[in-house]
Order: structure tokens, then C-alpha cells, then sequence
């Protein structure tokens, strides 16, 4: 069949989290788009991404908790893990999520799809890889990320894999390397070492997932420490392939002695590329920042003034399923009115990464507001003696909450401990209600929990600030161990 040049309204090229989401609200306004895809429907969240790790980090979790059990005064055996049901139950599980997204997609009106990938010819015009020509009025670029693999891991060869491939595996292996202590690293690297794998993770100048307050990120690093092999500031002189695997030589620390251990895989999890180099960008007037991302604006996702939008991990801003989701809603509807188009307020940040314990930021990092010259103040509490935390038996982690001296405002937080994704979220509704730490301890508590936990920490802060007592040292009249 010959080429064909198809003329719309809007073209969106991308259909993840945020094409969909795009494609939602511009549908609202027209009947003349264009959705397409180049690789496999069914997003990276629910294919290779929160969804499958989430299931994997469960039955890890799951083992791992029947290892404390005999603290309560419970005996028995721990269960052993049998890696291909519980590979099996990855898959299958995984597979149902994608499912539901398919649903989605057969909805869409089928004149609206195209199966292909796209690439910028100039401004308004997207040659297809099925040879085809799309003429657009508007265009979203919703194209997602992909990993960022250093070409030092080549070395291993066939034995280099990403968390694509963990989702892929019939069976557990023995021993895997993975590189980079960010949030996929950790997730993954603490499961798979929860199901029996001798993991090893290699991170990079002791950073560990999204902290940067330095005392809750060493009480990270000290609690990860403990539990597997963790190299957060090694130094790694070799990677080979050899018969049994990836051979890696490496100094553990700086300091240390030379170690050679050899792997099954080297799960590469170094950070997240956005797919804005392969698209023709330089074909368009866009301008763009020095990782090759055309400058935006993130109240209406509009690439300068022009008819182009971007959503996504594709702007390589904040790559979390929510502000995908948000932001693909946004270019949608922007895209859908332009020239006429309207910004809107972001949410408070939120993350959270599903390691045990739990690691979660909330508004202003410690270090935007260190660099920012705010006069801010902090309030901390630790979950050791924390009383709902030590009767459950996940009494470990660190909580620092951030307020600003001149007005009481809770800023934000970074902590690690039990039960953080719901912390966190509490945090994140009250700093989005621009709440002052005073308003905020009106709020009901009850007992015994672990938001007692999070009283102790916004206690502190208000007596940081200069706006409240010292608070008391055991406060018995709120609950023992509060
Ligand atoms: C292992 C892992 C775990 C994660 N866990 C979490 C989590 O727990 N919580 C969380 O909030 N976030 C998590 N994330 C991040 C989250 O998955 C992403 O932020 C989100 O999926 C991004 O959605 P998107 O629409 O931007 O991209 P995608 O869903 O990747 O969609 C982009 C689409 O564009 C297509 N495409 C690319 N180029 C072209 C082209 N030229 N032409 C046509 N189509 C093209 C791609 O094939 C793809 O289908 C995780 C990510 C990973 C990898
Ligand atoms: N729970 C969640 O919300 C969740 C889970 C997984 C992924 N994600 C999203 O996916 C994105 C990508 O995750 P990621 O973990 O790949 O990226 P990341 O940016 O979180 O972490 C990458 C890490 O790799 C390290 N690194 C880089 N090069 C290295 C090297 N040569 N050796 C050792 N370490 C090296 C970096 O220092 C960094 O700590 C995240 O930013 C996040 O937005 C979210």
C-alpha cells in the first residue's frame, strides 16, 4: 500500500500513562487526533514498572516478616521460597494490570490509533515508521523514558539485564550485581535478596534513593547496610564476562581490599533516560535545555509559546505514574484549547520508594531548601522507641520535617521508617493546604499508631520554630511510647 499523509487536530505520540491521559481530554474537544505508539500497549507502570516490581517486593516482604516472627514468641519454620511460583505470580498478576489498560486502549475509537513509531519532519509534521505522514495542528509528545545503561557494564555481555527482563524470569537466579542504590535499585535489590538471591548493590557517592537529608540518608544507608551487600561508595575496576557469569572486581570502599565475585546478572538500574533524542527535535523550532528537552513550561506543559506540548517522563521532570498522569491531562486539555491555553497548580511533590522500611519525600527537599536561603527549622522523630512501631516489631527509621520559621508552614520532609507511603501522603495533603505545623496538631491522633510518630516529629518542629513548648519528654498523658 502506498504512503498516505493524514491531516488532524491533535497528534499525541506516546500511549502511556500520559498519552492516555491526553488523549482523554483531547478527545473532549475534537474527533480529528492521531494516538500513537511504537512499541507495546499496556504502559511502562503496568508492564515493567510499578506494578510488577510492587508484586515482587511482596512476597519478599512477606518471607522476610516470618524472620521476626520468633520475637513475638512464635516458632516454626520460615517458608521456602520457590522462585518459579513466585516468578509465576509476577507474571500472572502483571499480566491482569496490562490487561485492564488494553481494555482501556479498545475503547479508544480505532480511526484514532496508529500502530507506529513517530519522528518530527518540522513543527507540524510526523513521519511514521510505517512510512506514513502525519499532518498536526497541536502535538503532544508523551514518549516516556527508557534506562540509562553506562557503556562500562557492556562488559557483561548477555548477563547485562534491566528490571524488563527480572519480570521476564521463570525461575530466581543464584547471585545478581545491581548497579545504582536509586529507587528501582533498592526496590528490586532488596527483594530479590529477600527471596534468597545474593544480591550485591553498587551505588555511587553514598547516595541512596531520593534523600538528601544527610542524617536520614545515613540512617538509610546504615539499615540497608545491615541487611545485604550494599557498596554504596565503591569503586568497581572490572566487569567480565566469564563461563559461571558477570565477573566484578571491585573495592567495596574506597579503602578497602580488591574483591572479585562473580554473578548470574548485572541488573543495571542507573537512572532513566527521557526519549526526546530519537524523535526529530531537531527538525523543530523547539528550544531546548542541555539534556536535549525542549524547554516547557510545567504549569501548562507548553513548549514556549508553540503548538507542541510535553508530558511525562518525557520532560525528564518528575518521572512518577501520578505527575505522568497529571501532566498528560494537562497538555491534553492545553493542547485541546491553544492558542488559548491555561495553567494550572501543581501538586505538592510526593515519593515513595517500597523498600522496608519505607523511604518517602514529601514538599521541599532538604537540599532545595538548604540552597534556597529559606530560614527554615526542623523537627525530628525516630521510630526505635516509637510505641505502635516497637509492639509490631518495625520499630526502625528516621523522620525530619521541615517548617518555616516565619510563618509555621510545614515545608516538607524526608524519612524513612514503617508505614511512610500513608505518612507521607498525610504530609502531603496538609503542606498542599499550606497548613501551619500549630493547625496541623489540632488534627485528631489516635493511639496507639504510628502518626503518634508523626505528632513526636511536628512537636519538635513547632518548639524548632520558636512556636510551641518544648514537648514532653515521655508524654504519658498522650499515650505510652507515643
Ligand atoms: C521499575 C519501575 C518501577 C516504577 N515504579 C513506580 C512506582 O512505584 N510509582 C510511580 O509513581 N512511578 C513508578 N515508576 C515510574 C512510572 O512508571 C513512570 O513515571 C510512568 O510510567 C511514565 O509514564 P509515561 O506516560 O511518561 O511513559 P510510558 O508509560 O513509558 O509511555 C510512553 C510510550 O511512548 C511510546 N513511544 C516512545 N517513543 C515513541 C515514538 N517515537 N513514537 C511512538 N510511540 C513512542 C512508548 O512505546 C511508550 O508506550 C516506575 C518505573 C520503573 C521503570
Ligand atoms: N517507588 C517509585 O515511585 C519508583 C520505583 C521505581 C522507579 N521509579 C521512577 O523511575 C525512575 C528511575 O529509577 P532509577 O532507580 O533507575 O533512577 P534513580 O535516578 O532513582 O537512581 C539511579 C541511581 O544510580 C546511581 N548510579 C548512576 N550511575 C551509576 C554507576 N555507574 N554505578 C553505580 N550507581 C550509579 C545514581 O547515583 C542513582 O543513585 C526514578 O527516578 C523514579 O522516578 C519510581
Amino acid at each position: 500500500m502506498s504512503s498516505q499523509i493524514k491531516q488532524v487536530d491533535i497528534a499525541i505520540i506516546g500511549t502511556g500513562t500520559s498519552g492516555m491521559g491526553a488523549y482523554r481530554e483531547a478527545r473532549k474537544v475534537t474527533d480529528s487526533i492521531a494516538l500513537i505508539e511504537g512499541g507495546e500497549y499496556g504502559t511502562t507502570c503496568a508492564r515493567v514498572g510499578c506494578m510488577p516490581s510492587k508484586l515482587l517486593i511482596a512476597p519478599a516482604e512477606a518471607r522476610h516478616r516470618a524472620e521476626v516472627y520468633e520475637q513475638f514468641g512464635l516458632q516454626g519454620a520460615i517458608p521456602e521460597v520457590d522462585g518459579s511460583k513466585v516468578m509465576q505470580r509476577v507474571r500472572d498478576e502483571r499480566d491482569r494490570f496490562v490487561s485492564f489498560v488494553n481494555e482501556d486502549v479498545a475503547e479508544f475509537d480505532a480511526k484514532h490509533k496508529i500502530k507506529a513509531y513517530a519522528k518530527f519532519v518540522d513543527d507540524h509534521t510526523l513521519a511514521l515508521s510505517n512510512g506514513d505522514t502525519i499532518k498536526a495542528d497541536r502535538i503532544i509528545i508523551a514518549t516516556g523514558s527508557r534506562h540509562n545503561i553506562p557503556a562500562f557494564f557492556n562488559g557483561a555481555e548477555d548477563r547485562l539485564i534491566t528490571n524488563d527482563d527480572v519480570f521476564e524470569w521463570n525461575e530466581l537466579p543464584k547471585a545478581v550485581a545491581v548497579f545504582g542504590a536509586g529507587v528501582i535499585g533498592l526496590e528490586l535489590g532488596q527483594a530479590l535478596h529477600r527471596l534468597g538471591v545474593n544480591v550485591h548493590l553498587f551505588g555511587a557517592g553514598d547516595s541512596v534513593g531520593p534523600l538528601s537529608d544527610p542524617e536520614v540518608k545515613n540512617y538509610a544507608l546504615k539499615t540497608f547496610k545491615q541487611e545485604f551487600s550494599f557498596h554504596s561508595s565503591g569503586e568497581v575496576k572490572e566487569i567480565k564476562r566469564v563461563n559461571e557469569g558477570v565477573q566484578i572486581t571491585f573495592k567495596s570502599t574506597p579503602d578497602a581490599d580488591i574483591t572479585i565475585e562473580t554473578f548470574d546478572y548485572l541488573l543495571a538500574a542507573t537512572g532513566r533516560r527521557a526519549n526526546v533524542d530519537n524523535i526529530g527535535l531537531e527538525n523543530t523550532n523547539l528550544a531546548l535545555d542541555k539534556r536535549g528537552v525542549p524547554l516547557y513550561n510545567p504549569l501548562s506543559m507548553q513548549c514556549g509559546d508553540s503548538h507542541i506540548f510535553i508530558a511525562g517522563d518525557a520532560n525528564a521532570d518528575i518521572p512518577l505514574l501520578h505527575e505522568a498522569s497529571d501532566e498528560g491531562r494537562l497538555a491534553g486539555e492545553n493542547a485541546g484549547r491553544y492558542p488559548s491555553v491555561y495553567r494550572r497548580a501543581r501538586k505538592v511533590p510526593l515519593g515513595v520508594v517500597f523498600s522496608d522500611p519505607q523511604i518517602a519525600t514529601v514538599g521541599k527537599s532538604y537540599r532545595e531548601l538548604d540552597e534556597s536561603g529559606v530560614d527554615f527549622a526542623i523537627g525530628s522523630v525516630s521510630f526505635e522507641n516509637q510505641g505502635r512501631s516497637r509492639v509490631m516489631l518495625v520499630n526502625k527509621g528516621l523522620m525530619r520535617l521541615y517548617g518555616d520559621k516565619d510563618t509555621g508552614i510545614l515545608l516538607g520532609g524526608e524519612m524513612i521508617g514503617p508505614g511512610q507511603e500513608h505518612l507521607a501522603h498525610l504530609l502531603a495533603w496538609t503542606i498542599q493546604m499550606r497548613m501551619t505545623v500549630e493547625d496541623i496538631l489540632q488534627l485528631p491522633f489516635y493511639h496507639p499508631v504510628i502518626e503518634e510518630g508523626l505528632r513526636t516529629a511536628l512537636r519538635g518542629l513547632l518548639q524548632a520554630m520558636g512556636m510551641g513548648p518544648q514537648p514532653p519528654l515521655n508524654c504519658i498523658d498522650c499515650g505510652p511510647g507515643a
